[in-house]
């Protein structure tokens, strides 16, 4: 049989099933696939959630174990500096962090083009990312908020120093130019922050040849899931002779628990086992996409290390800037002080609101946020068009219409020179900055608004104590 080519989908799968890669249940197979998927999983094409990811190929049950993926197929520090040349270069270079030398190491992978013996995997990555620290200086300012284009200008910096610094790194390893510039750096930092998935001995995670195409759903459904275990154990306890003799009863009860839950988080490196484990979260039905939860994050956290943001984000919050005498002026550490996506916000502002600020105050200090959601609503739906504008006349028109931020944003792009007369066609880097841009509009729209707390203030409202310790992310969950 002809061998299928490394550039082809089919090609990587094949690959993948030659380094043991597989979603089949059964451990022993007489002979290896030719391809790693097919029992559980498809690639499919899912527009409106994530582009490329994984399909259900028969129906699932919640638990279920739907790929494993061998430590040896596993792309990691470790692995790549089994080259002697990039090991003794990087030695030479131990003021840089974990994750730069990864980086180098991505990059130096890449030179090596069909030689290395990555290359199906590394084919079969995203050419360009939307994290933030791509966005230029029109697209940081369309998100508005000082706090996003603060965290904007830190990613782009980091991404920047952090370059620099391994520069003379790079060049010792006389990666080629193309390799070497800021464009390549951000694109192999964005492949190891939106890909990598934690891993026990090396904090900067590994790459995951196929368990890298689950896109992602945000956790939230955790407390059903646990009542589902207690379902369980319930059940199990009547029914289940062998644990109602004895004094084992508790013990294998609490095992069997711990197992359940164990399967219940999306997945992780099984030492036993030597592979990385994924398990379906929720039953799913044949040809539905199979979701992973990388973590909690909000959509600038989403936007900030993958590029994307969901419509409803049950764990989006928005920190606003407050009096400097309200932090001050009460314990709350500042990054308890937010607004939850349902427009509510956190206990510890809604008390130091309550506490500080007199009515004229509250709204000197916030009023200013209050961005007209109708506006960016319209904004929004141009852009649209913009993207769909299938004739350079019908362009013109829908560019002409826009107001004060679109001028900017021609301005941005070079594209007030086109006004009259030349043909006014849209470049390949001008639509990526308008996907940008509409990523930029979209999460100010949707982050939730600073007027529920003038009400909330106002009027005293109940249900709005929450426990704020409970809800502040942290980098370190992250597990892709
Ligand atoms: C680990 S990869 C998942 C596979 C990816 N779609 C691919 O084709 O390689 C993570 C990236 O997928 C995209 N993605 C994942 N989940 C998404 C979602 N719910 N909505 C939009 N994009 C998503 C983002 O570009 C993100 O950086």
């Amino acid at each position: 049989m002809e061998e299928a080519e490394p550039e082809t989908l089919e090609g990587f799968l094949a690959w993948a099933a030659e380094l043991g890669i597989s979603d089949s249940l059964h451990n022993f197979q007489s002979q290896k696939p030719r391809i790693c998927l097919g029992n559980s999983l498809v690639v499919s094409f899912f527009p409106d959630a994530g582009g490329r990811g994984l399909g259900a190929a028969r129906d699932l049950r919640k638990g279920e174990l739907i790929l494993r993926v061998p430590k040896s197929a596993l792309l990691t520090r470790d692995s790549l500096l089994k080259d002697g040349i990039l090991s003794s270069a990087a030695n030479g270079h131990r003021c840089l962090s974990p994750t730069q030398i990864m980086t180098v190491c991505l990059l130096y992978e890449m030179g090596k083009g069909k030689n290395s013996f990555w290359y199906p995997y590394l084919k079969h990555l995203p050419r360009s990312y939307e994290i933030l620290a791509t966005f230029s200086e029109f697209e940081k300012q369309a998100l508005q908020v000082d706090d996003a284009v603060w965290t904007t200008e830190k990613a782009i910096s980091k991404a920047e120093t952090e370059w620099k610094q391994a520069t003379l790194l790079m060049q010792e390893l006389k990666l080629k130019p193309r390799l070497l510039s800021l464009r390549a750096w951000i694109w192999a930092s964005a492949t190891i922050s939106s890909r990598t998935l934690h891993i026990p001995w090396d904090e900067v995670g590994c790459l995951c040849p196929v368990g890298d195409l689950f896109n992602y759903a945000a956790p939230g459904g955790e407390s059903k899931d646990i009542e589902n275990v207690e379902n369980l154990m319930h059940s199990s306890s009547l029914q289940d002779d062998s644990l109602s003799s004895g004094h084992s009863t508790d013990s294998l009860l609490v095992e069997r628990y711990d197992a359940q839950l164990q399967r219940l988080t999306d997945g992780g490196y099984d030492d036993d086992i030597g592979a990385y484990c994924f398990y379906a979260r929720n039953n799913y039905k044949k040809g539905e996409q199979v979701l992973l939860s990388y973590g909690t994050y909000t959509n600038l956290e989403l936007l900030e290390h993958y590029g994307f943001l969901l419509n409803k984000n049950p764990n989006d919050k928005v920190f606003i800037p407050l009096e400097p005498s309200m932090y001050s002026c009460n314990s709350w550490p500042k990054e308890s002080m937010y607004i939850h996506q349902d427009g509510q916000p956190s206990f510890a502002l809604l008390s130091a609101l309550r506490l500080w600020t007199t009515p004229q105050s509250q709204r000197r200090s916030i009023g200013h946020l209050a961005y007209s959601v109708e506006g960016d609503s319209l904004l929004l739906f141009t852009i649209d068009e913009i993207q769909n504008a299938g004739n350079p006349m019908e362009l013109r028109k829908l560019l002409c219409q826009l107001e004060s931020e679109a001028c900017a944003f021609l301005e941005a792009n070079s594209l007030q020179k086109e006004e009259n007369g030349g043909e006014l066609v849209l470049s390949r880097k001008t639509k990526r900055s308008i996907e940008r841009w509409k990523l930029a509009v979209e999460w100010r729209l949707r982050k939730p608004t600073p007027k529920t707390i003038l009400f909330s203030v106002g009027y005293g409202r109940r249900g709005s104590f929450q426990n704020p310790a409970l809800s502040i992310s942290s980098r370190s969950e992250r597990c892709l």
